[in-house]
């Protein structure tokens, strides 16, 4: 999901929402078939009534394919499945002119609710991903760093991972704002983010950490290998060109590393000290945490 733009996020609660009441309109005209007898619908007594449904075609439709491997979108599709299922019988024994037992209806009315959990629950996910977000730039918010550092620093102490961290600064970024205006500054940012992510891996991370400072963090990379990525990233900023001016925008950045023998901020501070020497050894460059 870190991977799918705030817009991309959207869209998709809006749809799980309208699966949401799609889902409960065909549970209303379930029940009609089931207590007033009125016809049921030809697909709901098809095998394979899951896909047929209009929560079934969401639920298949190309667009969402991304979610197959989360574990709730999984588990939302066999409730859904199951569900199918269970109203099926239900339907059959109405239709044989059979009353519906207690021991069908439960576990139909049971999987009824699971389906509805699940997909709050699914919606919930998505809502936090852009909760967890800076509004402009779309990097992670600071909140989200301290925790997720956290997580990835208890890796670091079971001997499972390396960690590395950078602090990235904008340098004089001031002086954008100052010429081009604060809207000129605000697309500085949001583009410097887009590249940065442009150049990390699907489980890297990165953070507003403050106005123009952010924070990358590259799980089970060595120093040496990020400092390659970091780099390409320095010249990336610095080869940006702007539709508001002839701005010419770099970064200075501080490489450190998650360990054991010390805490996350502790390490963080390390790599605002290396970003620093960056700043006044010239900027636009990288300098490693000696420690
Ligand atoms: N446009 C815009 N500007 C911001 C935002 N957040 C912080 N800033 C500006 O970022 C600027 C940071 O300025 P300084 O801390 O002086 O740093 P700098 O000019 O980049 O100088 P060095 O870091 O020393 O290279 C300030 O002018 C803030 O107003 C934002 O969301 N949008």
């Amino acid at each position: 999901m870190d991977s799918l733009s705030n817009q991309q996020v959207q869209k998709v609660i809006l749809e799980l929402d309208q699966a949401l009441s799609s889902h409960e309109q065909w549970y209303k005209n379930l029940q009609r078939v089931l207590i007033s007898h009125t016809a049921p619908e030809p697909s709901d007594l098809k095998n394979d009534a899951h896909l047929h449904c209009d929560f079934g075609q969401w639920y298949t439709s190309p667009h969402v394919q991304f979610l197959q491997e989360n574990p709730l979108f999984i588990s939302l599709g066999k409730a859904h499945e199951k569900m199918h299922r269970r109203a099926r019988h239900l339907i059959q024994r109405i239709s044989d002119g059979l009353p519906i037992l207690v021991r069908d209806w439960d576990p139909f009315d049971d999987s009824i609710v699971k389906m509805r959990v699940k997909i709050q629950a699914l919606r919930e996910e998505f809502a936090a991903v852009v909760q967890n977000r800076d509004p402009l730039t779309e990097a992670k918010t600071r909140a989200r760093l301290l925790t997720e550092l956290c997580e990835q620093q208890a890796l670091v102490q079971r001997g499972k991972q390396l960690c590395v961290i950078a602090m990235v600064d904008l340098d004089h970024f001031k002086r954008i704002n100052d010429e081009y205006g604060h809207a000129a500054g605000d697309i500085v940012l949001v583009s410097t983010v887009k590249q940065l992510k442009s150049h990390l891996r699907a489980y890297d991370r990165i953070y507003r950490y403050g106005g123009e400072e952010f924070i990358i963090c590259m799980p089970s990379t060595s120093v040496e290998q990020s400092r390659e990525v970091i780099e390409r990233m320095r010249v990336a900023i610095a080869a940006q060109h702007f539709d508001f001016g002839k701005a010419h925008v770099t970064a200075s950045f501080g490489v450190s590393v998650l360990r054991a023998s010390r805490t996350v901020e502790e390490s963080i501070h390390c790599a605002d000290k290396a970003m620093y020497r960056a700043k006044t050894a010239g900027r636009n460059r990288v300098e490693l945490d000696p420690e």
